[in-house]
């Protein structure tokens, strides 16, 4: 963000989660949740019983640019140590049959999660668990809130490393303060360059002898459709461009 560029995000609680995995049975699965954190601004990774990450092994090997500090930089502690110092937000799949019990339900959903958390005070952790058999009831019961992805009521468990990119992407707010996309609103067409595109319309109204009393009509439809647009600044000139060479074309015989 710039220097001058308005923080709207003063009041957002800037310590992100950390993202704990617990018994994460392949490197590999660790090495996808690393470079996912690594993509959306997370850096505290916890392992719960990891397993071996060698560093020529598939952990390393998929985490892209997080194998240069959010895998070797993470710490393995116990669940005993994430119950007790962190305030845990499970992520697990939850479907109707879990409504009446107090493990599973009730839930948030990732988006929710995002605009609750910064109200949230002290540290917290995002437990996402094993790829076969996901967090055991018994774990389930220590953690403080649990968090769902909303997805087909057929087939709602996603793959552990998906699961991890889906909420990381949806609590982005939390971490990114700007994304590596251009800002739209830079590009976007002046109100002085669409009024010099209507009037170009108007001109070329003109020139082609559109009935007088369907000119009111046609401008109408023409802001309209503009205004659906949303023409970029490039966009906009060009039209104005292509208009006015139009206008000024020589009459033909
Ligand atoms: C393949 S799943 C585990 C499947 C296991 N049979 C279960 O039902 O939990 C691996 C991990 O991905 C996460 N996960 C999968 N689907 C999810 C969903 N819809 N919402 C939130 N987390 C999910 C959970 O952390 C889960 O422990």
């Amino acid at each position: 963000m710039s220097d001058d560029a308005p923080d709207t995000r003063t009041d957002v609680d800037r310590t992100p989660p950390a993202v704990a995995v617990v018994d994460a049975q392949s490197p590999g699965n660790v090495g996808t949740i690393a470079r996912a954190m690594k993509n959306f601004g997370f850096e505290d990774l916890l392992l719960v019983d990891p397993p071996e990450l060698d560093p020529d092994g598939e952990a390393y090997g998929f985490a892209g640019h997080a194998r240069e500090d959010v895998l070797p930089d993470a710490d393995e502690i116990t669940f005993d140590h994430l119950a007790e110092n962190y305030h845990t937000i499970g992520c697990t799949a939850v479907t109707n049959e879990d409504d009446r019990s107090h493990t599973r339900f009730p839930y948030s959903t990732p988006a929710a999660l995002a605009e609750r958390l910064p109200t949230v005070e002290g540290p917290t952790a995002l437990v996402f668990g094993r790829e076969r058999v996901g967090l055991t009831n018994e774990e389930l019961a220590r953690i403080d809130e649990i968090c769902s992805i909303p997805a087909s009521a057929e087939y709602p468990v996603l793959n552990l490393g998906q699961a991890a990119t889906v909420t990381l992407y949806e609590l982005r707010s939390l971490t990114l303060e700007e994304t590596q996309l251009p800002d739209l609103e830079r590009v976007r067409a002046p109100e002085q360059t669409i009024d010099r595109l209507y009037d170009q319309w108007a001109a070329l109204l003109e020139e082609i002898n559109h009935p007088a009393e369907k000119r009111d009509k046609t401008m109408r439809m023409l802001r309209r459709v503009y205004g659906r647009a949303d023409l970029t600044e490039r966009e906009a000139t060009t039209l104005v461009g292509l208009l006015r060479r139009a206008t000024d074309r020589p009459a033909e015989n």
